[in-house]
């Protein structure tokens, strides 16, 4: 039988084995909580449960409390100054719109990870020798210098001027027309200066690799493959690199591989099974570049795009050794019925043996000539973005950097947020129970959910104002049609629809998606903002949001209503570490309990 006082001793150990940060204080507070459950709750639990609790276990756990009360989930989370990522403070008072604040707490998390500031950040310049995350170097003349990436460019010229006099030379492939529109738009800054010695390629129009970034990945295969013990590889990464480095092993031609990753795309793969697959199919990715430089020093600052930031699939790994399982990536066409219209070329190379290169350099199971750092990502963008939050008068909470899956249900999670901080009495349990439910499929952790829950019942009972909910990731969208938009935009055209089913008073929540790179699918918005009223704004004005769902023309239909104000266009920002989500929500007058 498992007793009361066992739950919180099995959680903890759980904690420690898997790496869930349990603080001490909530694990004494799931002690006090689960000492008030009735002994007919606890011991309905499985008996194996007494061993660990697993994730799925602890869901039931909550799911199971919600049933009982929605006050009593929440209670489990109360003390919790360490999670909240909010402060006690009252965040002032600001006459601005929603609208305009949206947009200003967009602009900071862009602004936190300008290429140039993270670089400035992550290199430390000693002399004659650098520190990077606490590793140092010794430079004697001996840098060279790789990148590619949206952001590369500006990270280059930061980097320049760091270590610039010992650099020899340097190669780097960034988006087609960069330099011109940098210029344009008044960002020479990002820019490197005349007489630099790094080598600037541009390609990848529309974000498709092509011939122009092949030639940029072969530039840079030749620089990695000439150095010798003596040399120090800067290689710069940023989201948008796999595109800009394209080296299909032959005989996969350029346009096989772009066909078999278009497809990928299009039918909904994330970028984990798309990077998986172009891994397999690459010279240069899955640690492809570290091997041609061996034995040089190779040191990666790596500005990430991809949830979780893993080293081995931002921009596809190139300095991360990765092992290719054929069944895996035969799995995954499978998963997207890709298997049968698989060029010959490409079940060619899966069905080879052994290692992908051939030239028999010594390197180690454990590459030591390889430092790999992240300099920037999601979580230090919606960080920044909290701040500024604060600053226009938000109480800031942040749910999670890893939002994904379908922009269908993630709508939904934020539907239901919205309903949960909005209400003016306790929220009903089933609102609880709903998001518990959907959170795994939306790649939110059960206890962020929770975490969340309890801050915003918190705030709204304490009458702390108005709450900017602040998450990120990468969601995707099944495209089923032939028009023009972006999963930001989609996402926000599908919150504001759940927004208006709310039924709120005029002047409630509202809704803003976008992509920090400033470009939201193949358009030139960065993603939209929305709110309740969308639907009858739309209807007044003969436009039909259903419709251009169906045909994921969601940048066609927010171009067109109400003169486009609803779309988010930054221009090009420079950087790229997915997008941001931000549900504001203003104060609400409650019930007392
Ligand atoms: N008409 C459309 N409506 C909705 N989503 C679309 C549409 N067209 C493309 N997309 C989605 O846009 C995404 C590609 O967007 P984008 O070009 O911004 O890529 P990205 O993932 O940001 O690129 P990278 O990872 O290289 O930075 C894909 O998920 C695709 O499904
Ligand atoms: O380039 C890529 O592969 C994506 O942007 C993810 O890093």
């Amino acid at each position: 039988m498992v007793s009361a006082f066992m739950w919180p001793v099995i959680l903890s150990s759980q904690s420690l084995n898997t790496g869930y940060t349990t603080p001490v204080s909530v694990r004494s507070d799931f002690c006090n909580a689960a000492s008030l459950l009735s002994w007919s709750t606890l011991s309905s639990f499985p008996q194996e449960s007494t061993g660990f609790i697993s994730h799925w276990q602890l869901s039931q756990f909550l799911l199971r409390l919600t049933e009982l009360s929605m006050a009593r989930v929440l209670s489990l989370f109360r003390p919790l100054p360490l999670l909240a990522l909010v402060g006690r403070r009252k965040p002032a008072l600001c006459k601005m719109s929603m609208d305009s604040r949206a947009r200003e707490v967009f602009a900071a998390a862009v602004e936190a990870v300008q290429p140039d500031t993270v670089v400035r950040q992550s290199i430390e310049r000693k002399e004659d020798s650098v520190v990077i995350d606490g590793h140092k170097f010794t430079l004697k003349h001996n840098l060279h210098l790789v990148g590619f990436g949206k952001a590369v460019l500006g990270m280059a010229a930061e980097a320049e001027r760091i270590v610039g006099d010992h650099l020899v030379k340097g190669v780097i492939s960034v988006p087609h027309g960069i330099q011109q529109t940098l210029q344009q738009h008044g960002k020479g800054h990002l820019l490197l200066k005349e007489n630099s010695r790094i080598k600037v390629m541009e390609g990848a129009k529309h974000n498709l690799p092509d011939a122009d970034a092949q030639n940029a990945a072969e530039g840079i295969r030749q620089l990695a493959s000439e150095l010798t013990e003596r040399d120090l590889l800067l290689v710069l990464i940023s989201g948008g690199g796999s595109a800009l480095l394209p080296a299909p092993i032959p005989p996969i031609s350029l346009q096989e591989k772009l066909d078999v990753t278009r497809k990928l795309a299009a039918a909904g793969a994330t970028i984990q099974e798309l990077n998986t697959v172009r891994r397999a199919l690459s010279f240069l990715k899955g640690g492809g570049l570290a091997h041609h430089a061996h034995p040089a020093q190779v040191v990666a600052l790596i500005l990430s795009d991809v949830i979780g930031d893993p080293l081995d699939l931002i921009a596809s790994g190139p300095t991360v050794k990765s092992k290719v399982w054929p069944e895996e990536i035969l799995s995954i066409l499978e998963r997207y019925k890709l298997l049968d219209s698989l060029p010959a070329s490409v079940r060619d190379v899966l069905g080879r043996p052994g290692p992908r290169w051939k030239d028999n350099k010594d390197e180690s199971d454990t590459p030591a000539h390889v430092l790999n750092a992240v300099i920037g990502s999601n979580s230090v963008a919606l960080k920044c973005a909290g701040r500024r939050a604060r600053e226009l008068g938000f109480r800031p909470v942040v749910l999670s950097p890893g939002v994904c899956g379908d922009v269908k249900s993630v709508s939904r999670l934020y539907g239901l947020l919205a309903r949960f901080a909005s209400s003016r009495e306790e929220p009903p349990p089933e609102i609880a129970a709903e998001l518990l439910r959907l959170g795994p499929e939306v790649g939110v952790e059960t206890w962020d959910l929770c975490r969340t829950m309890q801050v915003l019942d918190e705030m709204r009972m304490e009458g702390w104002g108005a709450t900017c909910l602040l998450a990120g990731g990468e969601p995707t969208v099944e495209l089923t049609g032939k028009g023009r938009g972006g999963r930001n935009q989609e996402l926000a055209l599908r919150v504001g629809l759940e927004l208006g089913s709310l039924n709120l008073p005029p002047n409630g929540p509202v809704f803003l998606s976008g992509g920090t790179d400033g470009q939201d699918g193949p358009t030139e918005a960065a993603g939209a903002i929305t709110d309740g009223g969308l639907c009858d704004e739309a209807q007044s004005q003969g436009l039909d949001i259903n419709s251009c769902l169906t045909n994921n023309d969601s940048y066609t239909f927010l171009s067109r209503l109400s003169d486009g104000k609803r779309l988010l266009v930054p221009g090009l920002t420079c950087t790229n570490v997915m997008d941001v989500h931000m549900l504001l929500i203003p104060a609400v007058p409650i019930n007392i309990r």
